[in-house]
């Protein structure tokens, strides 16, 4: 038997939470071999129904969870983990942007990287899924000096997804046959999911799908705006999707990416694409050995390079309006 991993989730009580506890007990984030200890945070006022959460893990029965904690000491939860799932933080509302969340958020973000810098494993694996993710995971890493950048991600995944399935739904294909999706940026309305490198059973998908207008003016903006229209259908921002993510992106990182194919992950820039250092920015990405690595030389179009630096640029502007929470 392989020694327990510890896994923390903040905001555990809360949808995202409940999503993503039970797969990742089941062994869908980490292998079906690998048993995980969970650490699960949420505020004084969550601990009645976090109770009732570690309640229901129990009566799974998993095989693969060894012991629960719950807590509301971040502490406590930070203690010696391994993968950090920072999903605790206030969710937009109908006609919010993510980065109105900036200022309500940004604080928690800062708190826990000082934390995570004291608490945590040296190795541990830090994904940001509160909004607004990539400028919280910015915030996160700046407030930690001793861990590496370089295991602070934010969530693009379930905008990779969302786009994955709006292009098998548009070509009546199956989605597994769909490979090298990338979404560029900051997962906002600003993100450029770039259909140019997509292939399907080694087709480029723009072969198959030259209409230009299609993807310009219902493909991108459909996935840029899926989350408002989630919130706008459900009147909650998506939760079993944004746990499926969070899974996956936290699976691949640790158990490496598909072979002949990639996924997208906000990572910190490094000067790949020309987009400078100083945010975490969606990039296309391979895994191995619990390392990802930017794919590199893909050729960008002209419309692509013009969406990249226009995320480029709103991150910027989110990192100018939380510079005060680095460390
Ligand atoms: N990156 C993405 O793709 C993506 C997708 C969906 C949602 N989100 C974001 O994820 C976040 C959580 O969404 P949700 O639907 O689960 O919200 P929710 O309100 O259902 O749950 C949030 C939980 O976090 C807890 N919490 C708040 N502050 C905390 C803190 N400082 N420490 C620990 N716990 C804290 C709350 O008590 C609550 O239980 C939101 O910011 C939402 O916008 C991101
Ligand atoms: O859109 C939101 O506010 C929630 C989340 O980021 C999403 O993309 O569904």
């Amino acid at each position: 038997m392989k020694a327990p991993i510890r896994v923390t989730i903040t905001g555990a009580a809360g949808q995202i939470g409940y999503a993503a506890l039970f797969r990742i007990a089941n062994g869908d984030m980490l292998g079906r071999e690998q048993p995980v200890i969970l650490q699960l945070l949420d505020l004084p006022q969550a601990q009645g129904a976090l109770r009732g959460v570690m309640m229901e893990l129990e009566d799974c029965a998993f095989p693969l969870l060894q012991q629960v904690i719950i807590t509301d000491d971040p502490k406590v939860a930070f203690k010696d983990t391994e993968i950090a799932l920072l999903i605790g933080a206030r969710p937009r509302s109908k006609g919010m942007e993510r980065k109105d969340l900036l200022e309500a958020n940004g604080a928690i973000f800062s708190a826990q990287g000082k934390l995570l810098n004291e608490y945590a494993a040296r190795h541990v694996k830090v994904l940001v899924v509160g909004n607004p993710a990539n400028t919280n995971a910015l915030i996160a890493m700046k407030n930690a000096p001793d861990l590496d950048p370089r295991n602070f991600s934010a969530m693009m995944r379930l905008d990779h997804n969302r786009a994955i399935a709006q292009i098998a739904q548009k070509l009546f294909q199956p989605i597994r046959d769909i490979k090298k999706m990338i979404i560029w940026g900051n997962h906002s309305g600003t993100q450029y999911p770039d259909l140019d490198h997509a292939e399907i059973r080694g087709r480029l998908v723009r072969d198959i799908l030259p209409d230009q207008d299609w993807v310009e003016n219902t493909f991108i903006p459909s996935v840029q705006k899926r989350g408002a229209a989630v919130i706008e259908a459900r009147g909650l921002s998506s939760a079993a999707s944004a746990a499926n993510a969070a899974v996956g992106h936290i699976h691949d990182w640790m158990l490496s990416s598909h072979h002949n194919d990639w996924v997208t992950m906000s990572v910190p820039s490094d000067g790949s694409y020309d987009i400078p250092e100083g945010v975490l920015y969606g990039f296309p990405v391979t895994c191995k050995n619990g390392h990802f690595k930017i794919v590199q030389d893909l050729p960008i179009s002209e419309l692509g390079r013009k969406h990249m630096l226009d995320s480029h640029r709103e991150l910027m502007e989110e990192r100018e309006l939380v510079k005060h929470l680095f460390a």
